[in-house]
């Protein structure tokens, strides 16, 4: 048994982890962490999270930096399910005590550290790590993930939006001097537990956000290795991506070559699930692990549709795809 604690356990998608890491027979949840003055430190993580009674009871612990050393003794993985600044500042205290962590926050995603300086706000000040980081996109990266110590699993509308073109890109049917455009639609859930004005009940409208300058579009941009326009939305619903793709193809692509790209990427990849009618939905992947796609084609326009559960797919689920690379385990182990 992997020994596996989670920092960050009781946000979204950290209550999402410690579910999976239960449920996984190869993995021991040993520890649920919150900052170090946390009011829930103490608390039963199923206090919570009632859903989680009986399955899910450890008791919550504050995280001091300073104990860090002391926690890993015997720990092999650490899920950090932190704010970005936090796992900045953490990450490299697990990994110098030899776990292998995964992060799922933005500090490590992109290699390049004035990234971080325009679109996070922060200097980062971890260049050695960034540099050894592995962008988790788990059906793209699987044998750098199986060899990384630092596994960064990317945002959530960027695994929507990454899944829909990266098959395209890969097989150079995107024409050269167009952008994609990408209308994604995110339950509030992808804001996090903590309260904040813009995601309170009574203040939640369809809408868009963040238009033209929203950190997941260099993301996309830099793991796509094409550039894209990106309009995220946020919706009156709890959790769930629906990305709408318009994409112009290059001069010449047939509807079977845009239909053998997305069977060669993802015909033995168990949760991607390419529709064999109709479009994808957020109900049909609301609590489930996939990523479903579907896509039309009109000429040299094509429209490809993409749907996770934020939390799931978008976040938790693809680190425990990760997790099961990593360490050699089924990819839908504890998934489905
Ligand atoms: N929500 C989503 O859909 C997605 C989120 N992500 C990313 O995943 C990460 C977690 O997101 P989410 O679950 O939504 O976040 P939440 O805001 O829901 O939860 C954050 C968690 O971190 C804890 N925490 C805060 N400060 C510290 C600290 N200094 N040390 C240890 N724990 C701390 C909080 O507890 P407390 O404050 O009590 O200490 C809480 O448990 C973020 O980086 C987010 O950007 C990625 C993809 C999708
Ligand atoms: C609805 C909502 O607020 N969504 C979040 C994205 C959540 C996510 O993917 O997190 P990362 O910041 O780790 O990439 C946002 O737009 O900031």
């Amino acid at each position: 048994m992997l020994k596996t604690i989670l920092v960050g356990a009781t946000g979204y998608t950290g209550a999402e982890l410690a579910h999976y890491i239960t449920k996984h027979p190869e993995l021991e949840l040993a520890g649920l962490y919150v900052s170090e003055h946390s009011l829930d430190a103490g608390k039963s993580f199923s206090s919570l999270y009632g859903h989680l009674l009986g399955v899910v009871d450890h008791t919550i612990q504050s995280l001091a930096v300073s104990n860090i050393k002391h926690i890993c003794a015997d720990i092999d993985i650490v899920v950090l399910a932190t704010a970005h600044e936090v796992s900045h500042d953490i990450a490299a205290e697990f990994l110098a005590q030899d776990t292998v962590v995964f992060d799922l926050s933005g500090a490590f995603r992109v290699n390049d550290p004035a990234f971080y300086e325009n679109y996070y706000g922060f200097k980062h000040n971890f260049d050695k790590e960034l540099k050894s980081a592995v962008y988790g996109l788990a059906e793209w990266a699987s044998a750098d993930i199986a060899k990384a110590n630092l596994i960064a699993v990317p945002g959530c509308y960027p695994t929507a939006s990454l899944s829909a073109l990266k098959p395209l890109a890969k097989h150079g049917l995107i024409a050269a001097d167009q952008k994609p455009i990408i209308n994604a639609v995110s339950g509030v859930s992808g804001a996090g537990r903590k309260a904040a004005l813009g995601s309170a009940f009574c203040e939640v409208s369809h809408a868009p956000y963040a238009v033209f300058n929203h950190r997941h579009q260099p993301e996309i941009s830099t793991h796509l290795g094409h550039e894209v326009i990106f309009t995220p939305h946020l919706g009156c619903f709890k959790r769930g991506i629906l990305a709408t793709i318009n994409v112009k193809l290059a001069t010449g692509v047939t509807p079977e070559q845009v239909t053998a790209a997305y069977q060669d990427a993802y015909q033995d990849q168990p949760m991607v699930r390419l529709l064999p009618s109709g479009w994808p939905s957020i109900k049909a992947v609301e609590k489930t692990a996939y990523c479903d796609l579907a896509w039309q084609q009109q000429g040299q326009d094509l429209i490809v549709v993409s749907a996770i559960d934020n939390l799931l797919k978008g976040a938790a689920a693809q680190a425990m795809q990760c997790i099961n690379i990593r360490f050699g385990f089924a990819m839908t182990t504890s998934l489905v």
